[in-house]
């Protein structure tokens, strides 16, 4: 039986949907490219959402048969509503030609708005439920986001089930610590423990978790707005709904230019990230600076990403950190009509960012 189908009436299913969340850097791509490399027998679509102007996330999901559907609009939780009900419905229009929906959503942002699209239009309301909100949470830095970032404690609180991932990085001890912390905040959800988001993938997707009842005892507003239509935000936002220029932190350093209802973190302005270019880097330049810049401000550095292309080197090299642990590895060749350029996204908090650009660009192959 197609997961599409109905058993009993033969009428078509609503598709589940699962929403991933989790802080920065927790882990939801390395799950994701799990669910997209495992042999299920299902096909996701899957709907991700960039944080930062080059763009980087979809590159570094496998390349896979799953289809990918990008919303390069900065931030989710406000302008994402809209965006999200015209992706799910063009989805629709294809019925029969994917199983699930998987909707990642940016390491910032509170999830509560992106599950509420699948309550609030009629049309995607009939054809899709929401099955799981899934949090994935980095076992090493989740107690230190939790104490100073509302959106941290938002995806824990809004979850349905928890990853707790990176558990290679903590003690027993300390995990045992995390797993108390997230029982106090959601004492209601699935934990899980993971490395490298190391999982059945049954555990995570089709699990019929999310409880609606649970919700609206969290947020009782949460069905307000329904039945709005397009990019509408709730009636307590006060962001200039003529302007749709978001620039959720993404421009430049120039960070948060609109005022939400709630809060993006105790400083709204405070998170920012700043997207940098070039072309072929010298390696002898690069790696000295960016093990220091990450040894130095790596407490402000919530994210880092880069694709770069090396003198010399035929192969695109992927780096990432998260705070202090910086991880790098080669990619895949670059493609013969691809042009050879780096890009790295920092996201943070009190970052001199004229500094970032300026010694960053000084690491340019000559
Ligand atoms: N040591 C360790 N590193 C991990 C683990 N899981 C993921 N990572 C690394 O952590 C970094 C972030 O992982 P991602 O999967 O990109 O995290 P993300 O939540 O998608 O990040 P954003 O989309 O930027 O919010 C990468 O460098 C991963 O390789 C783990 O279990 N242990």
């Amino acid at each position: 039986m197609s997961a599409t189908q109905d058993a009993r009436t033969d009428a078509p299913k609503q598709i589940p949907v699962t929403v991933l969340t989790g802080y920065l850097g927790a882990g939801k791509t390395t799950l994701l490219n799990r669910i997209l490399t495992e042999n299920h027998g299902q096909r996701y679509a899957v709907i991700v959402n960039e944080f930062g102007e080059v763009g980087i996330d979809n590159d570094l999901l496998v390349e896979s048969d799953e289809e990918i559907f990008e919303m390069n609009n900065g931030c989710i939780c406000c302008t994402v509503r809209g965006d999200l009900i015209r992706t799910v419905q063009n989805l629709m229009k294809r019925k029969g030609a994917f199983d699930a929906i998987i909707v990642e959503t940016t390491g910032v942002a509170d999830p509560a708005p992106v599950a509420q699209t699948f309550f609030m239009d009629d049309d995607v309301r009939a054809a899709a439920r929401l099955d799981a909100v899934v949090a994935v949470v980095d076992a090493r830095h989740v107690l230190q986001r939790l104490e100073d970032t509302e959106e941290a404690q938002d995806q824990v609180a809004f979850a349905d089930v928890i990853l707790i991932n990176k558990t290679d990085l903590v003690s027993d001890d300390e995990l045992a610590n995390v797993e108390a912390r997230i029982r106090s905040i959601n004492p209601y959800a699935v934990l899980h423990r993971s490395e490298r988001c190391g999982i059945d993938v049954a555990k995570v997707l089709d699990r019929g978790a999310f409880d609606l009842d649970r919700i609206l005892s969290l947020d009782p507003h949460f069905l307000e707005h329904g039945h709005h239509h397009g990019d509408e935000c709730g009636p307590d936002c006060d962001h200039d709904h003529h302007d749709h220029h978001h620039e959720h932190g993404h421009d430049h350093g120039h960070g948060h230019d609109h005022h939400h209802h709630h809060d993006h973190a105790k400083d709204p302005h405070s998170v920012q990230s700043i997207s940098l270019r070039a072309g072929d880097l010298d390696p002898d330049m690069f790696f000295p600076w960016i093990n220091q810049v990450t040894q130095v401000q790596g407490p402000n550095i919530l994210r880092m990403k880069g694709i770069l292309a090396l003198k010399g080197d035929p192969q695109r090299y992927v780096i990432q950190g998260v705070h202090m642990i910086v991880e790098g590895d080669h990619q895949r060749d670059w493609k013969a009509d691809e042009p050879r350029e780096s890009r790295l996204v920092f996201i943070g908090r009190d970052l001199n960012w004229d500094v970032l650009r300026d010694s960053f660009q000084a690491c340019a192959a000559q």
